[in-house]
């Protein structure tokens, strides 16, 4: 991709909106726009300092395009690091088509996705692991992936990287020099202070190793598989969590036979619902087909809610001498033992639903029963009345570490950049291996360069044009 041209883009997404910001970034920049544009103040563009917004109009000959705001970056003083112009005009599609062409015409070339963010980190606006930042921040939906990004973006992670780097790099440097002097046997490294130094690279990386789970579950966001028989209430729930009637709720048995997914923030933490078809035997091809999806479902999910009819295990209060209905509660630890069976990994919820059925003495008998299931959390709920919702939600909420994020850790949310941790500790480790076998310096400082290398794959300051356009193919045009 060439760097020395002058590109354009709209900013803003594509559509009839308000206002439309087109960039243009480049070294001809004002060349191109100044004899375009007629300010109200009779000033030149050229002549204006940089970061002023001057009033005028956009003219192609003798046509006024638009009535416009141009915002003046000269130099390397904005966002690219190159002179920028950014054209503020009414946010018509035909009048930033229009606006569009005509600067292609006057030489600029239109910009490809993420080349404004590229030229920033070219330009040592930022570093690589920042401008990734800049696409997660963009795509961010809810508190928790807002401010992972937000924390990226000002360069938390990256300082935190760059600083292990350099004192790396001081250690490497000093073996080196032994070597040109290996005749005369001198120790310019200390290997004691170098040993102390790896254990506490060590420390960082498997801290920002370890944080990359946490970061992955709340940058995607958490599913939550909502299962149980049919007409158990599963969709009603949905709905009740979304706060929306999202799903159809009917008192046919079956009604859901496909699942249904819709997303919410909880706490700043985003949850992805799906709602399922009810498991039980069946003949029905249709329904049996939903059912084989609800259990890939469950497979996906991190968490699941097993829905059950409170109703159904009513312990008979009426008859207080006759023994309780212990089929009935059988029938259900089977059932449970049944998902648990089939996904022993899976942090279970088991909710109680249709406790709006239930007298106050009911209640209590029940959730004592439920009490006896162990390694499940209970809750009691009324997904028609919305009792015991908000519960569940609290519920959902503990098992997310949201540890870190309260604490302003650094979070990994990137897979590349937890790729090149695990490398830069694989060779981490052995470089301590090196240093309790007394291994010479040659022979070490070739892991230390090995693990310097994945540190600068992260902030950028090793790359190459493939990794690069992987990186920056995913933003948006005009980022
Ligand atoms: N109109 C507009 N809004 C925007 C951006 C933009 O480029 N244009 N941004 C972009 O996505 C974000 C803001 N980021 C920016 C970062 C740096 C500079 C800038 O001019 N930097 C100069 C001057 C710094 C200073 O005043 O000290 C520099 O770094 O030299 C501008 C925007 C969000 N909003
Ligand atoms: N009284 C009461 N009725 C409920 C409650 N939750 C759901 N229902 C009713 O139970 C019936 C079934 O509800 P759904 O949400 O469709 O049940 P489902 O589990 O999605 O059923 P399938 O999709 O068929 O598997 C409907 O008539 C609901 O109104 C509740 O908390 N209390
Ligand atoms: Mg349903």
């Amino acid at each position: 991709m060439k760097m020395n041209d002058t590109i354009v883009a709209l900013a803003t997404p594509s559509g009839a909106g308000a206002i439309a910001i087109i960039r243009v970034s480049g070294p001809e920049a004002m060349e191109i726009v100044a004899p375009i544009f007629k300010a109200k103040s009779k000033k030149p563009l050229e002549k204006q300092p940089t970061h002023t917004l001057h009033l005028g109009n956009l003219v192609d000959g003798e046509r006024t395009l638009d009535e416009v705001l141009v915002s003046v970056f000269r130099g390397s003083k904005s966002y690219t690091g190159e002179e920028t112009l950014e054209i503020s005009c009414h946010g018509s599609p035909y009048i930033q088509q229009e606006i569009i062409q005509l600067l292609i015409r006057k030489g600029c070339r239109s910009a490809e996705a993420g080349e404004f963010t590229m030229r920033a980190f070219l330009n040592g606006k930022m570093d690589l692991s920042q401008a990734e930042a800049v696409a997660d921040l963009i795509s961010s939906e809810n508190q928790a992936s807002h401010q992972m990004a937000m924390q990226q973006m000002r360069g938390g992670f990256s300082s935190e990287i760059h600083r292990l780097r350099q004192e790396l790099l001081d250690f490497a440097s000093l073996i080196e020099l032994e070597l040109d002097f290996s005749e005369e046997d001198v120790e310019f490294a200390n290997r004691e202070q170098f040993k102390d130094l790896i254990a506490k690279i060590q420390q960082v990386l498997k801290r920002l190793i370890d944080s990359f789970a946490t970061g992955n579950v709340l940058k995607n966001g958490i599913p939550v598989a909502i299962v149980g028989e049919p007409n158990v209430g599963k969709s009603t729930l949905l709905n009740a969590l979304l706060n929306e009637e999202r799903a159809i709720v009917s008192e046919i048995a079956g009604t859901t036979r496909d699942s249904i997914e819709d997303e919410m923030s909880i706490g700043g933490v985003g949850f992805r619902f799906i709602d399922t078809a009810g498991i039980r035997e069946t003949q029905d091809v249709v329904e049996s087909i939903g059912i084989r999806r609800t259990f890939d479902k469950i497979s996906q999910a991190q968490v699941v809610v097993f829905l059950l009819d409170s109703e159904k295990f009513k312990v008979q209060s009426s008859t207080p001498s006759s023994p309780p209905e212990k089929g009935e509660f059988t029938e259900l630890l089977r059932e449970i033992e049944k998902i648990k069976n089939k996904f022993p990994q899976k942090p279970l919820v088991i909710i109680a639903n249709k406790i709006d059925q239930l007298s106050g003495e009911e209640r209590k008998k029940l959730s004592e029963t439920l009490n006896r299931i162990e390694g499940s959390s209970l809750q009691l709920l009324s997904a028609k009345t919305g009792e015991g919702v908000e519960e569940l939600k609290m519920k959902l909420l503990e098992f997310v570490n949201t540890g870190a994020l309260r604490n302003n850790n650094t979070i990994v949310t990137n897979s590349r950049h937890y790729n090149a941790l695990l490398k830069a500790l694989e060779e981490i480790n052995k470089v301590e291996d090196g240093l309790n076998n007394n291994l010479s310096g040659d022979l070490l400082a070739i892991d230390i360069r090995e693990a310097l290398h994945y540190f600068g794959e992260i902030t950028g300051e090793v790359t190459n044009d493939e990794l690069l356009g992987n990186i920056f193919s995913n933003f948006c045009i005009g980022k």
